[in-house]
């Protein structure tokens, strides 16, 4: 028994019906894994040996010798063999693992008596830490490679890691319209899980491995935002483990300060331990209307107008091809029941189909069309591709030959391709020869904001996804300011903002001309500054601290630190999130 399992602070576990059976499944499971040594020892070595024991130490030892800069030529010039015969195989693994874990936990183990067990681990870790004098200021121990962020950050070197190993889905409640989740429930995982019973997230974001923690303590949004707002605000209650261990919740009415403040605040408050959030009923498809634009100012018209109209369509996404040249999507959940319905189903997310942009691009010739997508295929539609950053890592990725015989290997996972092919060498690079950013600002500034990012980064496509940006009342503004110009007469008063995003190569480094990224990405973050913005912080930023203070509004923020007790306790965001050369 660990220390934690006879700590009195833990309640002995009941043993269940559900759990006996778990108990014999688990003595089946053993044994069939020793009966498949052979097929495990040679899956296992290949993959886990070299990853683990191997590519990393290796890539360690490396990087310390005069061949380093030789390792970053061969992972930049042939990323996709790294890909391919590592990143690939170890993501489909690990994606199998997974997928077999949840459904086993789901049906065998009782997750809400585990979660108050597991909140107790928390409590427990962060009490120690606490007797143990204080030493260094506490963060999650999930390692950075397996996160979402681009940033190249190393903090958690000097951080007390405190394990919150949270990952289950514990309560769907449809008469209240919440889901109570723990914080590295993913995307995927909530998808799995609520779709079949014809409910969703409020805000579903695109991304599988996205984690309900990271998406609330950073920042989520998706092709609803314009109706919902930033991913916080469909959230009801937080649950939190403050720096002297103890569990606090807060919502609207309870522990308002804490709750306003909490997110954006990248764990520098509590540890979130559960968040109960909103969810809507859904259909089984979404019907898709595609509207080609060939002119900025068409798109900027159409966008601004259906966004602010009385009755918006319910999901807008828009991807801009060119400065003059986009196709905007316009969604609402659909059933199929006509044969003419039937006729325009498409299941995009197929591993034999092309990538989803590649797909609609093909509306910019063809003209105005829609049809009908299996939600879950909708709502995950831009994984496959990683939006549109694989065909630069795999330029073959979206041949039919590929797709047809590689493409179930599905995408390689973030995590991974951060594990294999991020060198301190190649991340370097990186932030000086490619751009991953994301600004979020009011939806009156289209126009220059395309044009701005046509003349710092030149890159195709570009994501853009508009905001709705509620106005807080006083005493409840969180780190995200306040909107300048909202719209008269709407309670809560909220500005149309909207997201811009990024991710490439720009045009002059293609090219092989210079391009100096400090000037481009100082420009875009003045400008989202300028314009009451904000620069979405899963991304390098090149601010200093008082143009980051500018961007994100401290005030409640220091308030709640210093009466939740998160002084010394947890870093300040700057910390997390300052560049390399400030620390
Ligand atoms: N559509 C969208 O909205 C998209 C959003 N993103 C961005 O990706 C990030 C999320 O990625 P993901 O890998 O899921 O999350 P991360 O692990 O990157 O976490 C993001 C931040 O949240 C903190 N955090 C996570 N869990 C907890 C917790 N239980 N308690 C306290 N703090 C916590 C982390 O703290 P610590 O540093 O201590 O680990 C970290 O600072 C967000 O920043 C988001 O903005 C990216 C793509 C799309
Ligand atoms: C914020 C939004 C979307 C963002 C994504 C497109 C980016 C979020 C994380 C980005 C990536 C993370 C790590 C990577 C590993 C590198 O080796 C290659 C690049 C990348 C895959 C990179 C690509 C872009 C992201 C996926 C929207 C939806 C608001």
């Amino acid at each position: 028994m660990s220390n934690l399992e006879s700590s009195p602070l833990i309640p002995k576990r009941v043993t269940t019906t559900n759990q006996r059976i778990h108990n014999v499944l688990v003595q089946i499971l053993t044994l069939v894994w020793f009966l498949c040594l052979p097929l495990r020892t040679v899956v296992g070595a290949v993959l886990w040996t070299f990853s683990f024991f191997f590519w990393r130490p290796f890539v360690a030892v490396f990087t310390r010798t005069p061949f380093a800069g030789m390792l970053a030529r061969f992972v930049e010039r042939n990323t996709w063999v790294v890909i391919l015969f590592f990143a690939l195989p170890a993501s489909y693994v690990f994606d199998m693992f997974f997928t077999i874990r949840n459904w086993y936990v789901r049906s065998f183990l009782a997750a809400p008596k585990l979660h108050d067990q597991r909140v107790r681990e928390v409590q427990a870790q962060v009490r120690r830490w606490n007797e143990e004098g204080r030493q260094k200021p506490m963060c999650t121990a999930r390692p950075g490679w397996l996160t979402m962020s681009t940033r190249s950050s190393t903090f958690k070197d000097d951080c007390s890691r405190i394990s919150v190993n949270l990952h289950d889905i514990i309560e769907v409640d449809t008469e209240r319209q919440i889901v109570k989740v723990e914080p590295l429930v993913d995307m995927g995982q909530i998808t799995a899980h609520l779709v079949p019973m014809g409910w969703s997230l409020a805000i579903m974001v695109e991304m599988e491995d996205l984690t309900v923690g990271g998406l609330l303590m950073g920042v989520g949004l998706e092709v609803n935002s314009h109706i919902y707002g930033l991913m916080f605000e469909t959230v009801e209650r937080f649950e939190v483990v403050l720096g002297d261990g103890s569990l606090v919740t807060c919502s609207r009415t309870e522990n308002p300060d804490l709750f306003h403040a909490l997110p954006m605040s990248h764990g520098t408050l509590g540890f979130l331990v559960s968040a109960e959030m909103r969810i809507i009923p859904c259909k089984p498809y979404m019907h898709l209307t595609y509207e080609p634009c060939h002119s900025l100012d068409e798109m900027s018209d159409k966008v601004t107008k259906y966004c602010e109209s009385d009755n918006p369509p319910p999901f807008l996404e828009v991807t801009v091809y060119s400065k003059e040249t986009s196709v905007i999507m316009l969604g609402e959940f659909a059933d199929v029941t006509t044969p003419e319905q039937r006729a325009k189903i498409n299941s995009v997310n197929y591993w034999w189909k092309p990538w989803f942009y590649k797909h609609v691009a093909k509306f910019l010739e063809t003209g105005p069309s829609d049809e009908y997508i299996p939600l879950r295929h909708y709502f995950h539609r831009h994984t496959r591709s990683i939006f549109w950053k694989l065909e630069e890592l795999i330029p073959f990725g979206n041949h039919p030959i590929y797709r047809y015989l590689l493409g179930w290997l599905g995408a390689p996972k973030i995590a991974f391709l951060k594990l294999f092919t991020h060198t301190p060498e190649v991340r370097r690079k990186v932030a000086e020869s490619a751009v991953y950013q994301d600004i979020i600002v009011p939806i009156s500034t289209i126009r220059e904001s395309i044009i701005l990012f046509h003349e710092e980064f030149e890159f195709y496509p570009l994501l853009f996804y508009p905001v709705k940006l509620f106005y807080k009342a006083p005493g409840c503004e969180g780190l995200i300011r306040n909107p300048k110009h909202v719209k008269e007469g709407t309670n809560p008063p909220w500005e149309m903002y909207f997201d811009l995003g990024v991710y490439g190569i720009p045009g002059p480094v293609q090219r092989g001309e210079p391009w100096d990224a400090a000037k481009a990405n100082r420009a875009m973050e003045k400008f989202a500054r300028d314009n009451t913005g904000m620069q979405l912080m899963y991304a390098d930023t090149w601010q200093t601290q008082e143009e980051f203070e500018e961007m994100f509004d401290h005030t409640l923020y220091r308030k709640c630190r210093e009466k939740y007790n998160a002084i010394g306790a947890f870093p300040e965001i700057w910390d997390k999130v300052k560049p390399q050369d400030q620390r």
